[in-house]
């Protein structure tokens, strides 16, 4: 799930490129890049590592030009390596770079073809290499030396049937512009904004709403499923849906986790639907466990604060926060491999514990999915001498493999994959477990929004959106990227070569 933003500026952005990639840290925290374009040419800089740690004033003070594009990655195919860090660059036509959040079902197909039908190489292992070429091909297709609004859409439409997943993309152009399009089904969220200055109108395209709030550009809408965006140089401003077929089915985990609650997606207000799923999931649990004689109600920081806050307020239980988060550790669950997963939850919460001794206390937390939080939290507050432990998790069981940009590639690593509800209390040593159905799910989210009626939600249900996935897939995909393939392939990777390699005499 990473993040990515484009700035079309009458000034120069990179300013605002890593201030809007710094509120969408939480989208990726493995690599960061920025690219901008001044006279005609690209200026990159990208690496593994956060954005205040990839970024140093030298290579601020290098990123010139008013118009630009950033990304944070959280890898969901290929490797981690910095070479598949994002922006990706081709050199013809014109010179394109790309930022993409999410991920195609069927790169390895493209990939070939794109060999075998247009002799493109494709370096790495990522499959957003992959789409940044068909891009780049649709549009050499054209032997205009100066493309305009109709032949980007054109092109787009074009990459829209042939490439399928979720694809949340912003790509720059050399001598033309920004082109920000969205896969048929919205599946990855994508916004813009703009700013008016002295000099004209600035347009700012992001993954999340917060990004433009922090840059003072005014929202305007989402962008639409199949939509694509064109915005020259000079702001002009184009938009065309390039899909015969849309169907807006946004990723519901987005909702549940992903999302920063400050956040606006598809005109729904992130915080507004946790708060939903804390009403929901109250309600349940006064229906299903009133003879739970619970005392307290505790989040597990900090996706599930908001969530549970609701809940504490259904139930008229206190909420105390028991659980204090180790502000300079990130997000666990989006980090790369389980043995760094599982250290950093001891190091990321840490209990007091007066507000567990001698309680019944009810662990709130927005989803499980490995289960690599819930079995230490739980342990945690035994050991913090909570009497009964009670879990509730505001997403259903996550029982099915994600291909659509979360980096949940294997049913295996999963801990309600082929158990009951029963088995994973057992399994994370909970004294009861409880969780948010998915219709009360889905009507928690879209109660924003009524207008959206479809959600991907294949996490929960195994139903996938885009049609092309079948088990033979999800059997190669798992082969592929499961825990230990991925260390093993890390492993051998790391002494090797990269084609992109900008630490060099950097001093790094
Ligand atoms: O069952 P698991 O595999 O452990 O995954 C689920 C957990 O991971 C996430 O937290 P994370 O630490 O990533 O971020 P947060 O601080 O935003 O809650 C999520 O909020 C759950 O707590
Ligand atoms: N999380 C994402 O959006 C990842 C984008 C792309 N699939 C990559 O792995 O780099
Ligand atoms: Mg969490």
């Amino acid at each position: 799930m990473c993040g990515i933003v484009g700035i079309v500026g009458t000034s120069p952005v990179n300013q605002a490129i890593y201030d809007g990639l710094t509120v969408l840290q939480h989208r990726g925290q493995d690599a960061a890049g920025i690219i901008t374009i001044d006279n005609n040419t690209f200026s990159l800089r990208k690496a593994n590592g956060l954005v205040k740690d990839v970024f140093h004033t030298r290579h601020m003070k290098r990123l010139q030009g008013n118009i630009g594009i950033g990304h944070v990655r959280y890898p969901t195919a290929g490797s981690s390596s910095s070479a598949e860090a994002q922006p990706f660059y081709v050199n013809s036509p014109f010179g394109i770079a790309m930022a993409h959040n999410g991920n195609l079902t069927n790169a390895e197909a493209l990939k070939e073809r794109l060999f075998t039908k247009a002799r493109r190489h494709v370096n790495t292992t990522s499959d957003s290499e992959v789409l940044l070429n068909i891009l780049a091909y649709e549009l050499g297709r054209n032997d205009k030396m100066k493309l305009d609004a109709a032949d980007m859409f054109k092109a787009i439409s074009e990459v829209n049937q042939q490439v399928s997943g979720g694809y949340a993309t912003i790509a720059m152009i050399i001598g033309h512009g920004i082109l920000a399009f969205r896969d048929p089904h919205g599946i990855r969220p994508l916004v813009f904004g703009k700013r008016e200055t002295e000099r004209g109108v600035e347009y700012m395209f992001a993954s999340e709403s917060v990004a433009l709030s922090i840059d003072g550009f005014e929202f305007v809408r989402d962008v639409a499923p199949g939509e694509a965006i064109y915005v020259t140089e000079d702001g002009q401003f184009y938009s065309q849906i390039c899909a015969d077929k849309t169907m807006h089915a946004p990723c519901i985990f987005e909702f549940v986790y992903f999302a920063r609650p400050d956040s606006n997606i598809d005109n729904m207000s992130v915080y507004a639907t946790r708060v939903n799923m804390g009403t929901k999931l109250g309600e349940k649990i006064k229906r299903e466990w009133a003879d739970k004689d619970i005392d307290v109600v505790i989040p597990i920081p900090e996706t599930s604060c908001d969530i549970a806050l609701e809940i504490a307020s259904v139930l008229n239980l206190p909420y105390r926060q028991g659980f204090v988060k180790n502000r300079y550790i990130g997000r666990t669950f989006i980090m790369p491999g389980q043995e760094q997963r599982k250290k950093s939850v001891r190091r990321k919460l840490n209990a007091i514990d007066r507000e567990f001794a001698g309680k019944n206390v009810l662990l709130v937390d927005d989803s499980i999915v490995r289960g690599t939080t819930s079995a230490q939290i739980v342990e945690m507050a035994r050991d913090a001498g909570a009497k009964n432990v009670y879990f509730a998790s505001a997403a259903p069981e996550v029982r099915f493999p994600n291909v659509y940009g979360i980096d949940m590639p294997s049913a295996a690593e999963l801990i309600a994959h082929g158990r009951d509800v029963e088995d994973i209390n057992a399994s994370i040593g909970s004294d009861g477990l409880i969780y948010q159905s998915i219709s009360d799910l889905k009507d928690a989210v879209a109660l924003e929004n009524p207008e959206i009626t479809r959600f991907e939600t294949s996490v929960f249900d195994g139903q996938y959106i885009t049609g092309d996935v079948n088990q033979d897939y999800l059997n190669r995909i798992d082969a592929l990227r499961n825990d230990s393939a991925k260390s093993t392939r890390e492993k051998a990777m790391s002494a090797s070569l990269e084609l992109h390699n900008q630490e060099t005499g950097e001093g790094e």
